[in-house]
């Protein structure tokens, strides 16, 4: 389904990621965790084409994705939607207008400047709201909203597009540890029953054993672990990491089981920052 090959991103002379490869055979729920600057996010950004690649081939579906211009470029953003930490809503806009806007451009500029959706796009947007859970929410404006349910507009905005990728940038970063995991859970499930390809940058250790089938740990790059979250041990990730022996798994934990202590949360702040 998915092959990345010797993809490589220079800022300057500094490789944010560096000759990575890996590859995915089937749908599947994808973590991928480092810590700060590991380049996560520079990945997940040449996949979307938000950011080019210096070197290297991603290819979906047989077809690399690196090499598309124009409306085949935008064809792929429009396969291969992307959730951000900070929602990117509009907020003073009524939340159903904010998923309508993940078609924006199917759509023509005019009828979208004026509001104007066609009933069957409407009902869809809809009936995506009601899946997720916050149909009632429809009608108020998405800066209304708390956090996770922002988030899970930006999941049905996503869904509007009918991807066959979901990005995921560090989607929980931003969210108490219940609303992490009602996102956590909504993504999951629409892996599940969609089988929609998702891949996630996450923060915590304990939310890629939980959620993902399989966990890249990159550092300074490079790949530095690939397997299940069964391997993802806390030797491995503390390797990953690149901590010492004080490393602490609570620290990197954002469960409602395991909230972190005072001092889990001050090495958690230096760890990520
Ligand atoms: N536009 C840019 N210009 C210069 N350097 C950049 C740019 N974007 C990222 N970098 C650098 O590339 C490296 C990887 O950054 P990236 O944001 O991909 O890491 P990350 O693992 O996603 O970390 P974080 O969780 O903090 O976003 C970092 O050293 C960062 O400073």
């Amino acid at each position: 389904m998915l092959q990345v090959r010797n993809v490589t991103r220079l800022f300057g002379t500094k490789a944010a990621v560096d000759n990575i490869s890996f590859d995915v055979a089937k749908s599947g729920f994808v973590g991928i965790i480092g810590r700060s600057g590991a380049g996560k996010s520079t990945f997940l950004r040449m996949m979307n084409r938000l950011t080019d690649a210096t070197g290297g081939e991603i290819a979906f579906e047989g077809r690399n994705i690196l090499t598309l211009q124009g409306a085949d470029k935008r064809a792929w953003q429009s396969q291969c939607a992307m959730i951000f930490q900070q929602f990117n809503l509009v907020p003073r806009m009524d939340v159903a207008s904010n998923v309508l806007h993940g078609i924006l451009n199917r759509r023509s500029t005019l009828s979208t400047m004026f509001s104007f959706w066609p009933d069957d796009d409407v009902l869809k947007a809809l009936a995506i709201l009601d899946r997720l859970g916050i149909a009632e929410q429809a009608t108020k404006r998405a800066e209304a909203l708390s956090g996770g349910q922002q988030q899970r507009v930006a999941i049905a905005r996503a869904l509007m597009q009918d991807p066959k990728v979901i990005l995921a940038d560090e989607p929980i970063a931003s969210l108490d540890p219940m609303n992490a995991q009602i996102v956590m859970d909504t993504l999951r499930r629409i892996h599940d029953e969609d089988r929609r390809l998702v891949i996630a940058n996450l923060h915590t250790l304990d939310t890629a054993r939980r959620y993902c089938d399989r966990v890249i740990g990159m550092r300074d790059g490079r790949i530095v672990f690939d397997g299940t979250p069964e391997q993802l041990t806390t030797g491995v990730a503390r390797d990953i990491y690149g901590a010492d022996a004080s490393f602490s798994e609570n620290a990197t934990s954002t469960s409602i089981e395991a909230l972190p202590s005072d001092a889990d949360a001050d090495y958690a702040r230096r760890m990520l920052a």
